[in-house]
């Protein structure tokens, strides 16, 4: 897990950190990482540096410098708004680094191997400086690698939105920890590859994190030699409808293919029929569940009448789709909501774009307000978890996978580790990753249910990652593969 820190927690910890150390300029120690990834992205070739007023661009002058001194090559820097961190400034004339006006800059920029850009870091506004505009469509339009300090200039460090100017970086490297814009979508499609760089910060614990793949390695619910289907957990669904007979067959296939130990299925009998044309090992028929799932593809008719039953089982629940518009004010221990941005406006009773503008805040409202976890779904998926306080942003996957359907096999793959026994939160964050590294496995426009039949291998991986050998399919004794 990794925390995502809001810009005055990093300030904290700088002011902490320049206390307790007087001695030591941490603007130094960002300038030389920055220098060591631009050398790596190109180790030859001419680089420019364009500066903001703040210390986002003194950052990058120093690094100019370090890059000269370094490298011996030729760098050049562009301040963008006049004037520049005075130290930075003198540090990058000393060596002789070149100063470039807005003319000079269109003329030269078709020679530039790498641009790093220093306009503005945590202290930036939404929106790209107007005289800059120009040089963020022509760095596209050239192909030109942008190496971005700690931000993309034009995005803000805690906001999720990508505005229309921005200088789409190839590269990011930021200080400490992640902040919102690099994992949340759309900003996150501006920041390139991320990379985190210590320059010995101390940070508090964060209430909003990203899983990593470790995190799913360690909490899936592996099998062990002493595990039957039932102990695997018995997932029972009533999912699809006349109108929507593919999301009977959808959240199932999700189901099974992430490791259910039995599905009973309880929907209509004519889906039935289709459910076990295409996964025989489902069963038909009530029985006793560890959880449900409910909701997917329902239609509004007869919807409250199949949900009323369900509810009163007192098993933890997967809702879904039709059934999130019936939610009673208290829900069964352990439930898991899963609405997209549309499900969760009506829910809460705003609009969708209120949901899209601040999706950690509203994800988190409803789940306070249902004191149970939500999943908000989408190109960013947020669970919110109101017993421990905080939201969990799950792996991100390839953008194909926003289609219908998606959210069908979600729901399945959260009921298989809701009827495991794990807790919704950790569900939910296992099952939108483990999804979302499926997809990554086969990049494409695969249909969701092909997607699905991706876990086992995404599975398989992952064993090995948390040592389970044996699940890996290497069957052979320790002992003995040793010799
Ligand atoms: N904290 C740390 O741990 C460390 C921080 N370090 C570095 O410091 C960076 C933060 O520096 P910072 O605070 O000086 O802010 P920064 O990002 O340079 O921008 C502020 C300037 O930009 C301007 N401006 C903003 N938005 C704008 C817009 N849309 N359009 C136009 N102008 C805009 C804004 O103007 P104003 O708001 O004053 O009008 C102000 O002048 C941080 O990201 C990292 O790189 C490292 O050196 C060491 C460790
Ligand atoms: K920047």
């Amino acid at each position: 897990m990794i925390g995502i820190q809001p810009v005055d927690k990093i300030r904290a910890a700088e002011r902490e950190f320049a206390e307790a150390n007087p001695d030591v300029n941490l603007m130094l120690r960002a300038a030389d990482q920055v220098a060591e990834l631009a050398e790596r992205m190109v180790p030859s070739g001419t680089i420019l540096v364009v500066v903001g007023p703040g210390n986002n661009g003194g950052d990058g002058l120093f690094a100019a410098r370090k890059l000269v001194r370094d490298g011996r090559r030729q760098v050049m820097v562009w301040p963008v708004a006049g004037t520049a961190h005075p130290q930075g400034v003198v540090a990058a004339r000393q060596v002789g680094i070149r100063f470039l006006n807005d003319l000079e800059v269109g003329r030269l920029l078709p020679d530039i191997a790498l641009v790093i850009d220093g306009i503005t870091g945590i202290g930036g506004r939404t929106g790209l400086p107007e005289n800059v505009h120009w040089f963020a469509e022509m760095c596209d339009v050239l192909k030109i690698p942008v190496l971005a300090i700690d931000i993309p200039s034009g995005l803000a460090a805690e906001d999720h939105h990508r505005p229309a100017h921005v200088l789409a970086a190839t590269r990011t490297i930021t200080f400490a920890a992640p902040k919102l814009c690099h994992l949340a979508q759309p900003a996150a499609s501006a920041c390139g590859d991320v990379e985190v760089a210590d320059i010995g910060l101390e940070l508090p614990k964060s209430n909003l994190r990203q899983m990593q793949r470790m995190d799913v390695a360690r909490w899936w619910p592996w099998p062990t030699p002493y595990t039957d289907k039932y102990s695997r957990g018995v997932l029972g669904i009533d999912t699809g409808s006349d109108r929507y007979p593919g999301a009977a067959v959808l959240p199932v296939t999700g189901a099974v293919y992430s490791g259910a130990g039995m599905i009973r299925f309880t929907g209509p009998d004519r889906l039935a029929d289709l459910i076990l044309h295409k996964l025989p090992s489902v069963t038909v028929g009530s029985g006793r569940v560890e959880a449900w799932l409910v909701g997917c593809g329902w239609s509004e008719e007869g919807a409250e009448q199949r949900f009323g039953p369900i509810l009163e089982s007192g098993v933890p629940l997967v809702i879904d789709a039709d059934a999130l518009r019936y939610l009673p004010k208290r829900l069964p221990e352990g439930s898991l909501l899963t609405p997209h941005a549309g499900e969760l406006a009506e829910l809460l009773g705003i609009s969708r774009p209120e949901v899209e503008d601040d999706p950690v805040g509203k994800a988190y409202e409803a789940a306070e307000r249902w004191e149970t976890t939500v999943l908000l779904k989408g190109a960013t998926q947020y669970i919110a978890n109101p017993f421990e306080k905080r939201v969990t942003l799950a792996i991100a996957g390839p953008s194909w996978t926003a289609q219908a359907g998606s959210g069908d096999v979600l729901a399945g793959i959260c009921g298989t580790l809701l009827a495991a026994g794990l807790p919704a939160p950790k569900a939910a964050a296992l099952a939108a990753s483990v999804q979302a590294m499926a997809a990554a496995r086969k990049p494409g426009p695969f249909p969701p249910d092909v997607v699905a039949q991706a876990i086992p291998e995404v599975l398989v991986h992952l064993a090995e990652l948390a040592d389970q050998p044996v699940l890996a399919g290497d069957l052979t004794p320790r002992s003995i593969a040793a010799q």
